[in-house]
């Protein structure tokens, strides 16, 4: 509910993976596998998105190649930000949202990048913060290792502050353009002057300020410093959960964050990801779905799996319901993959219903685990009818678990298709989503007239 009583408008962004998040997605014979560097294909996806009404269109980044995965997929793609400038020219109205790393990048050069990006899309223009998890990217950027999760974040938090204040450094008002002889009115000019821990930056910005003031800025930790990051600086939080009970808890802990620092927390919109499965019944659904699972390399999963679970899971017959779970190693394996594992066994619903224990008949099979795992890997997912999904979202969205969702769409392009095809009419019907753009700016689209001058956050 908003505070007039009105029922929540739901958000909904396209978040894009190579052929789909499913890892599999790429072998089917229909995949678009020949065309992940042809930018037609990321502006028709950003199209479709567009015509679904969507807030944005979502492109991660990683600065590694992975190359212990290259083998069973392809795992490179186009560098988000020239992408999004080409989809810009592509579309009209779209949020356009890139991952940047604050580990990385430095505050000026992204600045720079995302206001010219701001620019040349008529204010559409977003960034992703994030502080980045390989090593192996750290070693592309003179570093031996990460920096540790504190460090990261300190560095994180001096990023935003200082690219905040480079995007208003060269107020609008200040271009006079006057033929006569004026350009910019130099005495509007602010010294950025930021000289703390990580960045020494005189400023100010060598381009006039971008027409949304501030692009939108994400953020996507959900550690308790990532939750303070989002409370002091994002206009909206990407996150991961596998059902609304988890996602509910998260939300309100972020809102309350939001609110110690003096924000609004309906400023700060919480979007979780979801994996989407359709078919015009549960069963045909079911059927998309295990098609792609099918193509899962069964013998790369049970060994991917062992290393989550700490024992050697190989021997474990792909068509069984789940066995019981080994204990916990203690030592090998990651804590937070075993606890993904025991959670999506222990609370997922099959027969093709949700991730969220509604339909709770039978534990998964190992192959459906594995393909639980392959697309998206923890995130909620849903295989059923577009009622069944449009009911899912808006389930979450009324209970205060999401205020709308990142759409994972397993295979690319058909399941983002269907999804807009099929799903966001019958959430217009039901009067939860825009029919057509309220406003031309992002920040509009997802905040409404809560910020349109981007100039909070107190
Ligand atoms: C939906 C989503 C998208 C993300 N996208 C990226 C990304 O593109 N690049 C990246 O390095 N990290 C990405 N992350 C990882 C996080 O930003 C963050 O670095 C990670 O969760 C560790 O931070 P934490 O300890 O605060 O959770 C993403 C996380 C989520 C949930």
């Amino acid at each position: 509910m908003t505070a007039n009583g009105e029922p929540a408008q739901v958000h909904l962004n396209l978040f894009v993976s190579g052929c789909g998040h499913h890892t599999a997605a790429w072998r089917d014979s229909g995949s678009a596998v020949d065309r992940l560097g042809d930018i037609t294909f990321w502006e028709e996806l950003a199209r479709t998105a567009e015509r679904g009404r969507m807030d944005a269109v979502f492109f991660p980044d990683g600065q590694a190649a992975r190359t212990d995965a290259l083998t069973s997929g392809p795992t490179w793609f186009l560098e988000p930000l020239t992408t999004l400038s080409a989809v810009s020219r592509a579309t009209e109205h779209i949020g356009l949202v890139a991952s940047v790393s604050s580990t990385f990048w430095d505050p000026f050069h992204v600045a720079r990048m995302v206001a010219s990006l701001d620019h040349i899309s008529g204010g559409r223009a977003g960034i992703n913060l994030v502080t980045s998890q390989l090593d192996a990217e750290a070693r592309n950027h003179g570093m031996d290792a990460l920096p540790n999760h504190a460090v990261r974040y300190a560095r994180a938090g001096e990023f935003a502050a200082t690219l905040v204040k480079l995007w208003s450094s060269w107020p609008a008002e200040a271009v006079v353009a006057d033929r006569q002889g004026v350009y910019t009115d130099v005495s509007q000019l602010k010294a950025v002057d930021h000289h703390d821990r990580w960045f020494s930056v005189a400023g100010p910005l060598n381009i006039p300020e971008p027409p949304q003031h501030r692009p939108v800025v994400f953020q996507a930790g959900v550690s308790e410093p990532g939750r303070d990051l989002a409370a002091a600086w994002a206009d909206g939080v990407f996150t991961v959960a596998w059902d609304a009970q988890g996602a509910r808890g998260f939300r309100s802990d972020v809102r309350a964050r939001t609110a110690a620092v003096g924000r609004d927390p309906d400023t700060v919109k919480i979007m979780p990801g979801l994996v989407v499965s359709l078919g015009s019944t549960e069963e045909e659904a079911q059927r998309r779905r295990r098609h792609l699972d099918d193509l899962l390399s069964v013998e790369d999963g049970l060994r991917d799996l062992s290393s989550f679970l700490g024992v050697d899971v190989t021997g474990w017959a792909p068509d069984s319901v789940v066995p019981e779970l080994p204990p916990p190693s203690g030592t090998d394996a990651p804590a937070g993959r075993y606890a993904l594992v025991r959670h999506i066994v222990d609370h997922t619903a099959v027969r093709g219903g949700s991730s969220t224990g509604r339909d709770d008949r039978r534990r998964p099979t190992v192959r459906e685990l594995l393909g639980y795992l392959a697309a998206g890997g923890g995130h909620a997912t849903v295989v059923g009818t577009p009622e069944q999904v449009a009911d899912e979202i808006l389930r979450w969205v009324d209970c205060g678990a999401a205020d709308g969702f990142n759409i994972m769409p397993p295979s690319l392009p058909d399941d983002l298709t269907e999804f807009v095809d099929h799903v966001v009419p019958l959430l217009q019907a039901r009067g939860r989503f825009r029919r057509g753009y309220e406003g031309k700016y992002l920040r509009d689209n997802l905040l409404g007239h809560r910020s349109t001058d981007g100039r909070s956050p107190a």
